[in-house]
């Protein structure tokens, strides 16, 4: 494992090696909307040198849509294509590899960003809705009824999570034997507010446990994404490098794509972090803003 921080010869090193940046997200370009010191301006600079810049992101809370309007508002040079998304992943994934029957619809637990996913794939979808929110209703359990034509749940994060939501995916899944079992990611936390929070993968464990069952995971670190962004812009994979704050996704998505991989400590992996694990990134820096 290579430490960049403060080693100027190591870094030219490194970038000569580099023709494409796949960047994460959350704790590596950006907290919440608090942009991490420097890090515009290296993304910038990055593309004087005519980098490739790539933003491939566990967090399904935006749409590609929703996500350049982001990078937008906070001065980040960014562009539609060169955005993507767990949300976008999962409704690539029910569209073109399930091939999603018209007649069966996906049960969303999770925002915005997946049901706009789903609305651009033309996938029908229900779910997070007024009936969902409105706990009232819940004064004995026949209110949450089976619905054989719910041919999926897809999971994400959801900051409105509750036990009419759970309760319903599970009756789902549990009735319907063939009834696909998705979710966006399993980030146990995410960084914010220089903590940690958590994540979708603390929501999904409410829904996996009690049914002993894992879901097909569609962000970071399973291939689905990788192979839409390598086969798309025909990268090679040997001089791409996968930039992010988590090891078992960032780091294990760039190393099973066959990628570089560059693990950056303003996220969610501390020194001891690091220590303990037997995934190790390619190359080390303490910020993405340290990098020029
Ligand atoms: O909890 C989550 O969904 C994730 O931790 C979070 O959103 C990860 O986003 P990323 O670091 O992949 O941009
Ligand atoms: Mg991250």
């Amino acid at each position: 494992m290579n430490q960049l921080t403060g080693n100027s010869d190591a870094i030219q090193g490194f970038l000569d090696s580099i023709d494409t940046f796949l960047f994460d997200c959350d704790g590596v370009i950006w907290h919440g909307d608090h942009v991490i010191q420097n890090v515009v301006n290296v993304l910038s600079q990055l593309r004087e040198m005519g980098k490739k810049v790539l933003f491939v992101t566990n967090n399904s809370t935006k749409s590609r849509k929703a996500y350049l309007k982001k990078f937008v508002t906070l001065n980040i040079e960014a562009y539609a294509d060169e955005i993507f998304g767990s949300a976008y992943a999962a409704a690539y994934y029910i569209k073109h590899t399930l091939q999603f029957p018209i007649d069966k619809k996906v049960y969303v637990v999770g925002m915005a960003g997946i049901q706009e996913e789903l609305d651009s794939e033309g996938v029908r979808h229900v779910g997070s809705s007024a009936d969902d929110e409105n706990l009232h209703s819940m004064s004995d359990m026949s209110s949450i009824k089976n619905d054989p034509e719910v041919g999926a749940v897809l999971f994400g994060f959801d900051l409105n999570i509750n036990y009419k939501k759970l309760a319903k995916a599970f009756t789902y899944l549990h009735h319907n034997k063939d009834c696909h079992f998705l979710a966006t990611n399993s980030d146990l936390t995410f960084p914010a507010g220089g903590t940690v929070y958590p994540g979708t993968g603390a929501l999904l464990a409410a829904l996996s446990a009690p049914l002993d069952k894992k879901p097909t995971i569609l962000g970071k670190p399973e291939p689905t994404m990788m192979e839409v962004i390598v086969n798309k812009y025909k990268l090679n994979r040997e001089r791409t490098c996968m930039v992010g704050d988590r090891l078992d996704t960032d780091i294990l998505f760039g190393h099973q794509g066959g990628l570089k991989t560059l693990l950056v400590m303003t996220g969610v992996t501390t020194a001891q972090g690091l220590e303990q694990t037997d995934i190790r990134p390619d190359f080390v820096i303490d910020s993405l803003g340290s990098l020029l």
